[in-house]
């Protein structure tokens, strides 16, 4: 299987995962708040910190939008989608942000213009949302910019994940498992998908969580996940529809740490005695003590 290259990291089998901080909407439309998100990603040590982008009046129906809603934003639908969205300026601040903290960054584009407006920042991938997998003009647009792409495929059977991947081709393509639950309860996870995913499409394959809790992303890292998204925020308390099924800057801080120490941990499966495991034979077995220490070992 080909390794897939994002910015300076290689993914595929075998290679520490990369792992992405989703802020998605999390920054509530609020510059600073992106940033602050942006630092706690970079401190937990994350790889890449992905937003996502949409071009309001397409992605909504006019009937969507004008449908009565309270937000901080004013009274709409329409009003909270707008608000939630930067604009050029505020992207070029993240990339230069970004760029300052050495952070790799991206997006979903949700629509085509919004791959246009992507297309003015030199970003290393681009995402597809589990919810645009089926929309060919969409993937066809994000294939035509070159950038590798990581497909999500929650929602989807395996006719769906089968048409997208002949539209995007196999080059540069990572597919992710996900369960599009916002939080996914544990026994609809079902991660033993991630292996299943790679052999049948011989390209890497990655997680994108959205439970609750740490563990199952730890496992998804250790059943072979070349790379592994979960939202993050500051505070699971705070408004917004995100919120409450992300990671506080503790929790991906643990996430991140978990998964490198399981990837120190798996070996290369040849089982052998280590150094130090020979003075604690030497103190601790009656028998045959000593015979690895004199042939070497
Ligand atoms: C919703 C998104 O992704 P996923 O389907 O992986 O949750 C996204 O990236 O915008």
């Amino acid at each position: 299987m080909k390794s897939v290259r994002i910015g300076k990291r290689e993914l595929g089998p075998g290679l520490p995962c990369y792992i992405i901080a989703e802020i998605g909407i999390n920054h509530n439309g609020d510059l600073d708040l992106a940033k602050r998100l942006i630092s706690v990603a970079v401190a937990a040590g994350c790889d890449a910190v992905k937003f996502q982008k949409r071009t309001v009046e397409v992605v909504y129906s006019a009937k969507e939008l004008s449908a009565p809603r309270p937000n901080p934003f004013g009274t709409t639908n329409g009003d909270l989608k707008r608000g939630l969205e930067f604009d050029e300026l505020d992207y070029a601040e993240i990339a230069s942000f970004c760029q300052q903290v050495k952070i790799d960054w991206f997006a979903s584009p949700w629509d085509e213009a919004s791959v246009d407006f992507m297309e003015h920042f030199d970003t290393p991938a681009y995402k597809v949302a589990s919810a645009s997998l089926t929309d060919d003009n969409l993937l066809r647009r994000i294939r035509r910019t070159g950038k590798p792409v990581i497909a999500s495929t929650g929602m989807s059977t395996y006719d769906e994940i089968d048409h997208a991947v002949r539209v995007l081709g196999t080059d540069d393509l990572v597919l992710l498992h996900t369960t599009s639950t916002y939080p996914a309860q544990y026994g609809e996870l079902n991660l033993r998908a991630i292996p299943s995913m790679a052999e049948r499409y011989g390209v890497p394959v990655g997680y994108s969580g959205h439970e609750t809790g740490i563990p199952t992303s730890v496992a998804a890292a250790v059943l072979g996940a070349c790379c592994v998204e979960r939202h993050i925020t500051l505070d699971r308390a705070m408004w917004g529809s995100d919120q409450a099924a992300s990671l506080e800057p503790n929790g991906i801080s643990r996430l991140v740490r978990d998964i490198r120490l399981c990837e120190q941990s798996m070996g290369d499966g040849i089982k052998r005695v280590y150094d130090e495991e020979i003075p604690v034979m030497q103190k601790l077995r009656r028998v045959g003590a000593n015979a690895l220490a004199q042939a070497g070992a």
